[in-house]
């Protein structure tokens, strides 16, 4: 099973530029999380302080009983070969053939023998749906494979934490779609604890356990996918509508004048539909997060909103018996 990540109280600046402050909140072990948040919103460093390569200046992550942020460097480099990373661009090595590209970790942090290395490669590059392609240079595929690579690499080492950084960035709706299925298939497989961060609203209605949203410099919400989706806060109702109409302006905030403008536009109004979670492919195991996942929600079930919990009910179908 995957191992919870614990954030309290984390604030990142560049000089004078506060990113986002006093972010708390925990990644449930094996559950799937997306972070959502206009572009700027500091969901890059965000991952990239989890693992601990950017250091807030206040906070802690804890990991495996290590703060990422204030921990000691050997134990930090040491918990780091928990997480797997997969970056927006794959971040392939570009003259290196696909074999070699998910090799790498394995060659590079451990002392396995090419067969073994072999075994592993082949294992992760089927999971992804790539066998056939190892002796392709990563600028001989599209897009949408070299994601697969990069999350193939990422795999390699067995992470129990999982972090992806815009799975969909340059993707078509179909091969998102694609992306969005083999997360939760793969989720299904290892049971890692997965982290996710996307603009993407389709992998935002469809992927996630939990979902968070980042703006102007604070974490806005964290929860069940059913808090967010539910949400009346203003910032996600546009975020999750796309819609002009709101705080979110191009440069992230509107100013004062337009948002007073805005007052007399008529807001749409509907509650968003919530679409089912993906469920994994035909012939894959169940998650087991669902269960953990399940528990829960069920514990914190008087803290939630009313409209999460109906919606939760209505997903899933135990949890009406017992409180109905
Ligand atoms: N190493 C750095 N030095 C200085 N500023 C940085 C550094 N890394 C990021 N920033 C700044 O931090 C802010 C957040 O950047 P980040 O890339 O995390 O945003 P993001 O939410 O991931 O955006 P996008 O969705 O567009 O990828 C930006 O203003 C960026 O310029």
């Amino acid at each position: 099973m995957g191992i919870e990540v614990i954030v309290e109280g984390l604030t990142k600046s560049f000089g004078n530029q506060t990113v986002w402050q006093n972010v708390t909140l925990t990644l449930p072990p094996g559950e799937v999380s997306v972070m959502l948040g206009p572009s700027g919103t500091g969901k890059t460093v965000f991952l990239k302080s989890l693992i601990g390569l950017l250091k807030p200046e206040e906070g802690r992550v804890m990991v495996d009983g290590v703060d990422m942020v204030g921990g000691r460097e050997r134990d930090i480099y040491e918990t780091r070969k928990l997480f797997g990373l997969m970056f927006q661009d794959g971040a392939l090595f570009g003259s290196m053939n696909l074999f070699d590209n998910i090799a790498f970790p394995l060659r590079e942090h451990t002392r396995k023998k090419e067969s073994e290395i072999r075994r592993i490669v082949m294992e992760r590059m089927e999971m992804v749906g790539l066998l056939g392609a190892q002796g392709k240079l990563p600028g001989e595929i599209s897009g949408g494979m070299r994601k697969r690579a990069g999350l193939a690499r990422a795999l390699v080492l067995d992470p129990q934490i999982i972090l992806c950084d815009e799975p969909d960035s340059g993707l078509d709706p179909v091969r998102t779609s694609y992306i969005s299925q083999q997360l939760i298939d793969l989720n299904a497989q290892i049971d890692a604890t997965m982290l996710i961060v996307t603009h993407n609203l389709d992998i935002a209605a469809t992927v996630p356990d939990n979902m968070g949203m980042l703006f102007r410099r604070e974490l806005v919400a964290f929860g069940p996918r059913e808090v967010l989706l539910t949400s009346d806060e203003p910032v996600v109702r546009q975020f999750l509508g796309g819609r002009k109409e709101g705080p979110i302006g191009m440069a992230e905030e509107k100013d004062e004048a337009t948002l007073a403008a805005e007052q007399f536009i008529a807001l749409d109004d509907t509650p968003p539909r919530i679409v089912p979670q993906l469920q994994p492919s035909p012939g894959l195991p169940p998650r087991q997060a669902v269960q953990r996942r399940r528990a829960r929600v069920l514990a914190m079930w008087d803290q939630l909103p009313v409209a999460a919990r109906t919606a939760i009910k209505a997903g899933l179908a135990p949890v009406q018996e017992e409180h109905a």
